[in-house]
């Protein structure tokens, strides 16, 4: 054993891909320890034949592993699931699930949370007010706007300065300040979680040719450029605007340790096109580790034996990658 807690999984929507995919990372982790997790989560949300056990404690999940799942006891769906069908009476449980893995996260009890997908719209039916995860955990755990996410796969790493709002939304939440939190709090997960000494950081551009020096747009002149002076008076190794075209091609990405880039699907299109079956989202700015999958709850095929667990193992495996990175045996 590494003499670490075990990483804590929350249980996601039970209707998306989330329950087997559960029991599909289960079967390909159970032979290494080191990698185990606990469920916080619904036993019956489990598929029928996973074998699972209910524990008060996640220190219980050692003994448990080889066999079965560990699921943390307490919590409880209200109703029936019915795959590929979200439900929003099934929200109480779900926001639950999340909340008791960082309670155990912040208490050491659990090495850090991997959370499986939640259905954004059906949760915000069952009374949610968070845009998603990321928001919900920076307010668990008492760091509101800290909060920055990272997608991160095989070939790049991407940060999108703006999340989960309208593409106008973000056009108007574009600040000097913003960019700069979030190139700081990328630059310093990188020396601390993903072993980068000196990390390079690439700034895309907003505009089509990075604004081709004011023709297409001002942003880059207005907002990017002070941003980049400020870091770089920190002594970080920054780059950029650059044209976000041409900044995903295989030399680009040679030059770079993570890209910074204006607003979501600017970060998350070359991400999940790359890297979608081994991408991982990562929550930095948080005092707890998170990952999670790049994928969300597949209502689509939800239940059909079809899923591909592949990027929940790699959230798992990089979650337990940085309890290593943070407090080295
Ligand atoms: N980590 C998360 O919690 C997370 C991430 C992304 C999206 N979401 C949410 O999930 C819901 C559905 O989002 P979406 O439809 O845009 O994206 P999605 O990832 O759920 O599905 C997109 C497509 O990819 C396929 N797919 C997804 N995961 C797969 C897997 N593991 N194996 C095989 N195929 C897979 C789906 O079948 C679908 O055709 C939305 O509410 C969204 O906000 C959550
Ligand atoms: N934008 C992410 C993605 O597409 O992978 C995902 O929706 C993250 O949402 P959370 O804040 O729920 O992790």
């Amino acid at each position: 054993m590494t003499g670490r807690p075990p990483i804590g999984l929350t249980m996601g929507d039970p209707a998306g891909i989330g329950p087997e995919l559960t029991y599909a990372a289960w079967h390909a982790l159970r032979q290494t320890p080191a990698e185990a997790f606990v469920l916080f989560g619904d036993p019956a949300s489990l598929p029928k034949d996973a074998p699972h056990k209910v524990i008060a404690t996640p220190d219980q999940a050692w003994a448990v592993w080889p066999d079965a799942i560990p699921v943390m006891q307490g919590i409880r769906l209200t109703d029936p699931v019915q795959p590929g069908v979200g439900n929003p009476a099934h929200a109480p449980a779900i926001i639950d699930s999340i909340a008791r893995a960082v309670a155990a996260a912040q208490a050491g009890a659990t090495g850090g949370v991997v959370t499986n997908p939640i259905n954004k719209y059906v949760l915000r039916q069952g009374g949610f007010i968070y845009p998603g995860h990321t928001e919900f955990l920076a307010d668990l755990c008492g760091v509101p706007g800290h909060e920055v996410m990272m997608l991160a796969g095989p070939s790049l790493r991407v940060v999108p300065v703006t999340i989960h709002v309208s593409l106008r939304t973000a056009l108007d939440q574009l600040r000097v300040d913003e960019i700069v939190r979030v190139a700081r709090t990328t630059h310093h997960a990188l020396r601390r979680d993903f072993g980068l000494p000196s990390p390079r950081l690439a700034v895309a551009g907003l505009n089509p040719h990075a604004g081709e020096g004011g023709l297409m747009g001002t942003e880059e002149e207005a907002i990017i450029l002070p941003a980049l002076s400020r870091l770089r008076q920190d002594g970080i190794d920054v780059t950029g605007p650059w044209p976000p075209d041409t900044m995903f091609t295989p030399t680009a990405r040679a030059d770079y340790d993570a890209a910074i880039c204006m607003y979501h699907d600017q970060a998350l299109i070359p991400l999940k096109t790359l890297d979608m079956d081994n991408g991982v989202n990562v929550t930095l700015g948080l005092p707890i580790i998170r990952t999670s999958p790049d994928h969300g709850t597949a209502f689509d095929i939800a239940g059909r034996g079809i899923a591909r667990p592949d990027s929940l193992i790699a959230a798992l495996r990089l979650a337990t990658s940085m309890t290593a990175h943070r407090s080295p045996p």
